[in-house]
């Protein structure tokens, strides 16, 4: 999930939300404090097959038949290993549930300024905030995005407006969790541990999971604002839906591809990969991202058994979930992948 800058370093919006500004008649072109040019060449194409990202069929993945699990746990380690995004497909959550949940945060962004004041809060780990964000650290660019945060695990937070959001975050919450949950046992097996061995050492009874919904309203000129610079996200697993609006990229072999995937699928990132959302200038595209962390005192460090069996030493530092994400949330991370602040340094 893209941070959330949160520091003395912030300065108040101008507008309450990038939809108000949006929505405005008068606007036909960018501000210049929302001004973000990107490089027309920097862009991958959608339709490249060299170009789309690894698709995991998750019927396979949880199959009884030794085999077909099997396959599709190699397939998963490689998508992992080559990519570090991928889409799952067949994962049981219904379509339906997925729209609804995007339906639910679009009326939520669509309520009046006013009634969404109440979660403008500014710290971290709130349990529910919203805003528009934008980061003045560094570059001074304001982001064309509005977003909605809500924790959803350990503990389930929810929004008592608009009518039906709790329903059916607290479905949608506990339904990807179960998809994250196979996933990460895919992944702990495509790395020859056992299933729960991720699981078990991140304390995943305790995972911090958090909805964290954004709106980006059609822009009139795109190439020269951007809904999230590259960032990279800091949870463990973060499964992504979107409405029939494509706009995220992943930076893969020193390219920006556009995702471009099927509808109802989740759209998986797992490593420390760097992404970005675009925007467009013909409607407006609504994702939700559900990083899933570990709980937040448990420190995140590399595989003992895996460095032992590789005859390796440690690349990076450990530090629990919490403190990472408040450096992924602080100036010094913005731009560059959050991870690098942990290398061992003569490594
Ligand atoms: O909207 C998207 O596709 C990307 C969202 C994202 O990267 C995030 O919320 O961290
Ligand atoms: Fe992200």
């Amino acid at each position: 999930m893209a941070p959330t800058v949160t520091s003395v370093h912030e300065s108040e919006p101008k507008v309450a939300s990038i939809k108000t500004l949006a929505g405005s008649d008068a606007l036909t072109s960018v501000p210049s404090e929302y001004a973000y040019i990107m490089d027309p060449n920097d862009k991958g194409d959608a339709n490249d097959p060299e170009h789309s990202i690894p698709i995991i069929d998750f019927a396979l993945l949880t199959s009884a038949s030794p085999d077909e699990r099997a396959q599709m746990i190699q397939k998963l380690g490689k998508a992992c290993q080559e990519w570090g995004f991928f889409q799952v497909i067949n994962h049981g959550v219904p379509e339906s549930l997925m729209k609804q949940m995007i339906d639910a945060c679009q009326r939520f962004f669509e309520l009046p300024e006013v009634e969404k004041k109440e979660f403008h809060t500014k710290n971290l780990l709130d349990p529910i905030k919203c805003g528009t964000s934008f980061n003045v650290a560094i570059d001074k660019v304001r982001l064309w995005r509005d977003y909605l945060k809500v924790i959803a695990h350990p503990k389930f937070n929810s929004l008592y407006k608009p009518a039906g959001y709790s329903e059916v975050s607290l479905e949608f919450s506990k339904r990807t969790r179960a998809v994250a949950t196979e996933i990460l046992n895919g992944i702990s097996e495509s790395l020859g541990l056992e299933a729960d061995y991720i699981t078990k050492a991140m304390n995943w009874d305790r995972g911090c999971q958090i909805l964290a919904a954004n709106y980006y309203p059609a822009c009139p000129q795109p190439d020269l604002a951007i809904g999230i610079p590259p960032h990279t996200d800091h949870g463990l697993v973060t499964l992504l839906i979107q409405n029939d609006m494509c706009g995220l990229e992943v930076k893969h072999n020193d390219q920006w591809v556009l995702v471009n995937a099927a509808p109802g699928s989740f759209i998986v990132n797992y490593k420390s990969i760097w992404h970005r959302a675009t925007v467009n200038n013909t409607s407006t595209r609504i994702s939700i991202a559900v990083p899933h962390g570990p709980a937040l005192d448990t420190p995140a460090v590399p595989i003992p058994d895996l460095l032992e069996k590789e005859g390796e030493k440690a690349k990076y530092i450990g530090m629990t979930y919490e403190k990472f994400m408040e450096l992924q949330a602080s100036p010094a991370a913005y731009m560059m992948p959050c991870l690098d602040h942990l290398r061992v340094k003569d490594n």
